[in-house]
């Protein structure tokens, strides 16, 4: 089975489906490091990640941000000292979609850089 890393994001419509149950599972299981939240009743991806200081945070901000143009899939980002809160979900359907987790495992491997 393809890694989810080395997928590419479906042009994502609105209306298109929401993973399944079974999907998220699944889905879930392949980027451990990720939290699923549930805010104003949408259903997003959620991981913290820690840096030295917050010059390296903003590093990391900025290769995401990169990354989100280059797949035209945006994430919520809280840029702090020391972290950044990084959420995905999709504005389109409203909740997860499996383009979420293809950014999400996208997003682990900016830190192999
Ligand atoms: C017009 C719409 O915002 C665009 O098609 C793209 C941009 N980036 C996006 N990012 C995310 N997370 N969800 C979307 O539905 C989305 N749509």
């Amino acid at each position: 089975m393809t890694k989810l890393s080395a997928m590419k994001c479906e042009a994502c419509q609105v209306g298109a489906p929401q993973v399944t149950d079974d999907e998220l599972a699944s889905l879930v299981s392949m980027i451990p490091d990720w939290a699923v939240v549930v805010r104003d009743g949408v259903m997003q991806l959620e991981r913290v990640f820690k840096f030295k200081n917050f010059k390296l945070a903003m590093v990391f901000t900025n290769q995401l941000a990169e990354l989100a143009e280059t797949d035209f899939h945006h994430p919520g980002i809280l840029t702090e000292w020391g972290k950044v809160t990084v959420t995905w979900w999709s504005h389109s359907v409203n909740g997860l979609h499996k383009n979420d987790f293809i950014m999400a495992a996208k997003t682990d491997e900016l830190l192999l850089n």
